[in-house]
C-alpha cells in the first residue's frame, strides 16, 4: 500500500489508499459504442477491468457511466432500441454475442443498484431465491450457502437470529448489504456497483466501502460513483468519462494526484460537473 499526497488543490479529492501491480484483464472493451435509438451515448470506449481489482467510473452527470456499466451484463437488452457495437470480452466470452445466454451472463456478472432493492420476502429467501435459479441443493447446503453469502455481505451477525424476518424490515444500509450478499450468493466473477452508497448514511457507506475492498480479494469490481473520496478510497484504477468518451483511465493515485488531461483535473477539483 502506498499513500500518496494530493498535489492537486481540491475540495473533493481524497488520498488514494492503494496502488497494486497490474492484474490480468477480466473484461476488455474494444471500440465500444452504445446507442439509445439515434443518440450515441458511448463513443469508442477502450479499457479493461483488471481481475480482482476495483475500477471506478467517474464523470459529470450524463457522461455515460451507468450506460457503460449496464453493457457489462447486457442489462440494456431489456429495452428495445438500445444497442452496442464493438467488442466486449469477459475472459473468452463475447458479452455482445446475440446468442449468449443472458441468465448465465448475469450469474457471472452481478449488479448492485443505487437504491437497495430487496425482494419482498424473508432475509433467508432473498439469498436462497437466486441460488435456486441456478442450482439444486439440499436444505442443509442451502443453509450453508445463505450463511456464507450473508457473511460475505458483512450482514450475518446482524441478521442471524431473524432470518425469517422480511428483507424490507432492515435499515437502508442493511438492505444494501443484503443486496450485495444476494449478488455474491450466486458466485459471480464480476460485480457491478452503480452508485451503491448514494442512498446511505455515512456509517453505512463506510461499511459498504469496506465490504467492496474485501470483496475485491475474490471478485472483479466496477463501481460508478459521484463521490471522489469514495473512488479514491476503494478503487485501484479510475476512469474519467465526459460526454460519452473515456477521457482518461489510469491508476487511481495518478488520476487524483497528477491527471494527464485538463478536463480530468477540472472535474476532480470541482471546477465543473
Ligand atoms: N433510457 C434512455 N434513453 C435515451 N437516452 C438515455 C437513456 N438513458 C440515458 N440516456 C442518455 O445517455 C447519456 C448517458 O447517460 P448515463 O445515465 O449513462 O450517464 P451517467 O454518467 O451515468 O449519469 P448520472 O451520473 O447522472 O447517473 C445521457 O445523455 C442520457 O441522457
Amino acid at each position: 500500500m502506498t499513500d500518496m499526497s494530493v498535489s492537486v488543490s481540491s475540495p473533493t479529492a481524497a488520498i488514494p489508499s492503494k496502488s497494486l501491480p497490474d492484474a490480468p484483464a477480466k473484461v476488455i472493451a474494444r471500440n465500444l459504442n452504445f446507442y439509445y435509438g439515434e443518440h450515441q451515448a458511448l463513443k469508442n470506449i477502450n479499457l479493461s477491468l483488471g481481475t480482482n481489482r476495483v475500477t471506478a467510473f467517474i464523470g459529470p452527470s450524463g457522461c455515460g457511466k451507468s450506460t457503460l456499466l449496464r453493457i457489462f451484463n447486457r442489462m440494456y437488452d431489456l429495452y428495445p432500441g438500445q444497442r452496442a457495437t464493438g467488442q466486449l470480452m469477459l475472459d473468452n466470452t463475447n458479452i455482445l454475442d446475440p446468442k449468449l445466454d443472458l441468465n448465465l451472463l448475469r450469474a457471472r456478472v452481478g449488479m448492485v443498484f443505487q437504491k437497495p432493492t430487496p425482494f419482498p420476502m424473508t432475509i433467508y429467501e432473498n439469498i436462497a431465491f437466486g441460488i435456486r435459479l441456478y442450482e439444486k441443493i439440499s436444505k442443509s447446503e442451502m443453509d450453508d450457502r445463505v450463511e456464507k453469502a450473508l457473511r460475505g455481505g458483512a450482514l450475518w451477525n446482524e441478521v442471524k437470529d431473524k432470518l425469517n424476518a422480511s428483507g424490507l424490515s432492515l435499515s437502508g444500509g442493511q438492505q444494501q448489504r443484503l443486496c450485495i450478499a444476494r449478488t455474491v450468493a450466486v458466485r459471480p466473477e464480476v460485480i457491478l456497483f452503480d452508485e451503491p452508497c448514494s442512498a446511505l448514511d455515512p456509517i453505512s457507506t463506510a461499511k459498504v466501502e469496506e465490504l467492496i475492498q474485501e470483496l475485491s480479494d475474490n471478485y472483479t469490481i466496477a463501481i460508478v460513483t459521484h463521490n471522489m473520496q469514495q473512488a479514491a478510497r476503494v478503487s485501484d484504477k479510475t476512469a474519467f468519462m465526459y460526454l460519452g468518451e473515456l477521457i482518461e483511465f489510469d491508476e487511481t493515485s495518478k488520476i487524483f494526484t497528477s491527471p494527464s488531461d485538463r478536463r480530468t483535473q477540472d472535474y476532480i477539483t470541482g471546477r465543473f460537473g
